[in-house]
C-alpha cells in the first residue's frame, strides 16, 4: 500500500491562450465540480503556457477552485539579461505550485540536457515549487530493449546533485518519447516496469523512505480509456497528460479515473 497522492496534470505544450485557458479551467472545475471530485484523493494540476498563467490564477483565486496550476519551464537564472526566460520568483508570484523541467521537447528543440534539467528542478524547489523531471526513451532505445538503463542515466544525471531531502519533493514523469501524441500507449506493464526501476534508482541514489515518497506519473497518449490500466500498477502514481488534457470533460474523466 502507498500513501501517495495520485496527481493528474494535463501540459497544454503550447496550446490556447488566456481566453481559451479560462474557459477551460472553468469547464474542467464545473465537470469536476459535477462529479463530486475529491482534491484530496487525487491532485489536478494544469500546466498552461507562460502567458495563460495570470488568468488561472486569476480564476482559481476568485472561484476558490481546488485546481492546482504549474509552469512548462523555468530559467535557471533569477533575474537579469536572459531575453525570453521567466524565473522561479515569477512564478510563485502567480501562485505556481508545479514546474515541469526536461520534458522531451524541451530536450529535443532546445538541446536540454540531465544536469542543466537538475539545475531547473533545483531552482523550482528552492523557489517553493515542485519540479516535475521529464525522462523517457525514444523508439531506437526502446527497441533495442535498453530502456531501463537509459532511463536510470537520465535519473542519475538529473538528481547527481540533490539531496535526499530535496529528492524526496520532487514528481518524476516517465514518457516514453514514442508515445507521447502518437496514440501510441506504453501498456501498463511497460509503464510499471520502467516506473518501479525509477523508484529502486531512487532508493539507491538516496534511501527507500525518499524513493517511497517521489511520485512517479507516466505520460504518452493517456486518455480516459486507458489511465485506469496503467493507474492500477503500483509504481505508477498519476499522469502527465497532453492532448487530452486540452478537453474539459475527458480531462476530468481522467481524473477520475477510479470513480
Ligand atoms: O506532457 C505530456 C506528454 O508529452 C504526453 O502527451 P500526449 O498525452 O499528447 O501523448
Amino acid at each position: 500500500m502507498t500513501n501517495r497522492k495520485p496527481l493528474m496534470a494535463g501540459n497544454w505544450k503550447m496550446n490556447l491562450d488566456h481566453l481559451e485557458a479560462v474557459q477551460l479551467v472553468q469547464g474542467l472545475a464545473v465537470a469536476l465540480g459535477d462529479a463530486g471530485h475529491d482534491y484530496d484523493a487525487v491532485e489536478v494540476v494544469v500546466v498552461p503556457p507562460f502567458t495563460d498563467i495570470r488568468s488561472v490564477q486569476t480564476l482559481v483565486e476568485a472561484d476558490k477552485l481546488s485546481i492546482r496550476y504549474g509552469a512548462q519551464d523555468v530559467s535557471v537564472h533569477a533575474s537579469g539579461a536572459y531575453t525570453g526566460e521567466i524565473s522561479a520568483a515569477m512564478l510563485t508570484r502567480l501562485g505556481v505550485s508545479y514546474v515541469v523541467v526536461g520534458h522531451s521537447e524541451r530536450r529535443e528543440y532546445h538541446g536540454e540536457t540531465d544536469a542543466l534539467i537538475g539545475t531547473k528542478a533545483k531552482v523550482a524547489l528552492a523557489a517553493g515549487m515542485t519540479p516535475i523531471l521529464c525522462c523517457g526513451e525514444g523508439l531506437d532505445v526502446r527497441k533495442a530493449g535498453e530502456q531501463v538503463s537509459y532511463v536510470l542515466a537520465q535519473i542519475d544525471g538529473m538528481y547527481a546533485d540533490f539531496s535526499a531531502e530535496e529528492a524526496a519533493q520532487t514528481v518524476v514523469a516517465y514518457e516514453p518519447v514514442w508515445a507521447i501524441g502518437t496514440g501510441e500507449v506504453a501498456t501498463p506493464e511497460d509503464a510499471q516496469e520502467v516506473c518501479a526501476a525509477i523508484r529502486v534508482r531512487l532508493a539507491e541514489l538516496f534511501d527507500a523512505e525518499t524513493a517511497a515518497k517521489v511520485r512517479v506519473l507516466y505520460g504518452g497518449s493517456v486518455k480516459s480509456s486507458n489511465v485506469a490500466d496503467i493507474m492500477a500498477k503500483e509504481d505508477v502514481d498519476g499522469a502527465l497528460v497532453g492532448g487530452a488534457s486540452l478537453q474539459a470533460e475527458e480531462f476530468a474523466k481522467i481524473a477520475r479515473f477510479n470513480a
